[in-house]
């Protein structure tokens, strides 16, 4: 790691920490992890724009953007997300969106010139609802998608596609992460609209605050998630930087799952409510099992560390200090 060889006369990512870093998305709960994980390294030069500054929808203004800045490496963590609901409800933003932020940003880091590496992160929803468990990467396109959220699905799947066909043609080092269940400081909290991990601190929390005496949660509480600290993927996104150049994309998961039943009992232990749980059977509950295997990124050395309810209990100390605290 960090050496310049004959054969490949580029130092590797993690020697090259005063070159221009290009973090999409460093508002969001991934972006904002490698922010603060690249800046943990050392890295000097992280080049971020807002939301507000930079519509990543938008080609000429991206195209403009790296002609102008001209980054060497490229973190792709800007997207449009969400939860169940939200995936279902605004499908045409999910596949809209997404489809327009990454072409746009592979497009235009190949064509300033300057991009040697660029990381295109995915998710775990780009498999078929029923692939044999755990899933490797290999079930890609073996079947059908789970129907809650197969516009955003497609669109991720292009993402693959995308990055593998600017490798074939154009030589781009374009690699793809894909990500279990997310969660983690800087999380989005919303009520209808986020995932469940958060949507449940928040609804547990409030239910505390004014003693209500039951929590609804959504579907059966049968379903299994992976869940995997946000810190862990900021880890292995920097490692796969650093370490891999493939044209396959590289699951990211935990190992562990929990059924949404055991989650919700969990986030009802680590925020104190003392009241009961109510299932909602109206909601959907989306796909029955997602558990991904992740022997190809633990095989080049990447293991993840942090423990779902060590994760959960720093959580919602992070909520309650900064989303409840700047609500006051
Ligand atoms: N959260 C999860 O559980 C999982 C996430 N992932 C993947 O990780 C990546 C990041 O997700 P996550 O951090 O959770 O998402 P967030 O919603 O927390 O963050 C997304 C970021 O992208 C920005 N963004 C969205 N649209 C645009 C746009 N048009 N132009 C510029 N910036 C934009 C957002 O800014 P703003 O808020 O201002 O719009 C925000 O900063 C995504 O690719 C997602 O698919 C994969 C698996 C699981
Ligand atoms: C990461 C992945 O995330 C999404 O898929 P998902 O895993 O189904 O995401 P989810 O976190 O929203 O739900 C997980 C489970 O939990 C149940 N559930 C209970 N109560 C609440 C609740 O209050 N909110 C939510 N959102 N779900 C709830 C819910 O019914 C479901 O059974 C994709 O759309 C896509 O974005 C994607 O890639």
């Amino acid at each position: 790691m960090g050496t310049v060889t004959a054969a490949d006369p580029h130092p590797s990512f993690l020697a090259d920490k005063d070159a221009k870093v290009f973090v999409a998305g460093h508002r969001g709960l991934v972006g904002s992890a490698i922010l603060r994980r690249l800046l943990a390294l050392g890295f000097t030069s992280v080049v971020v724009r807002t939301h507000a500054e930079l519509d990543l929808t938008r080609q000429a203004d991206v195209e403009a953007f790296f002609a102008a800045e001209r980054p060497r490496y490229v973190v792709l963590a800007a997207a449009k997300v969400g939860g169940i609901h939200a995936n279902s409800t605004f499908p045409a933003d999910f596949i809209a969106a997404n489809l327009q932020i990454q072409t746009n940003v592979v497009d235009a880091a190949l064509r300033c010139g300057s991009v040697r590496k660029l990381l295109f992160l995915g998710s775990s929803c780009i498999y078929p609802k029923f692939a044999p468990q755990p899933i490797t990467e290999g079930a890609l396109l073996t079947g059908p998608l789970e129907p809650t959220n197969e516009w955003y699905a497609i669109a991720k799947i292009a993402g693959i596609k995308m990055c593998q066909a600017y490798r074939i043609q154009h030589g781009l080092d374009a690699v793809s992460a894909m990500p279990t269940n997310l969660y983690g400081p800087h999380d989005n909290f919303h009520p209808e609209n986020s995932h469940v991990l958060p949507a449940l601190i928040r609804r547990f929390h409030e239910a505390k605050a004014c003693n209500a005496p039951e929590v609804v949660v959504w579907g059966s509480g049968s379903p299994l998630r992976e869940f995997l600290h946000v810190d862990d993927l900021a880890d292995a996104t920097i490692f796969l930087m650093d370490q891999y150049s493939g044209l396959e994309h590289v699951n990211v998961g935990s190992g562990s799952e929990v059924t949404i039943k055991e989650l919700a009992e969990l986030v009802k232990e680590v925020v104190g409510f003392q009241g009961k749980l109510v299932w909602d059977s109206t909601k959907p509950d989306g796909t029955p099992r997602k558990l991904m295997d992740s022997s190809k990124i633990h095989e080049m050395g990447w293991k993840p560390k942090v423990d779902l309810k060590q994760g959960l209990v720093e959580t919602y100390k992070w909520y309650v200090e900064n989303v409840i605290s700047d609500m006051k």
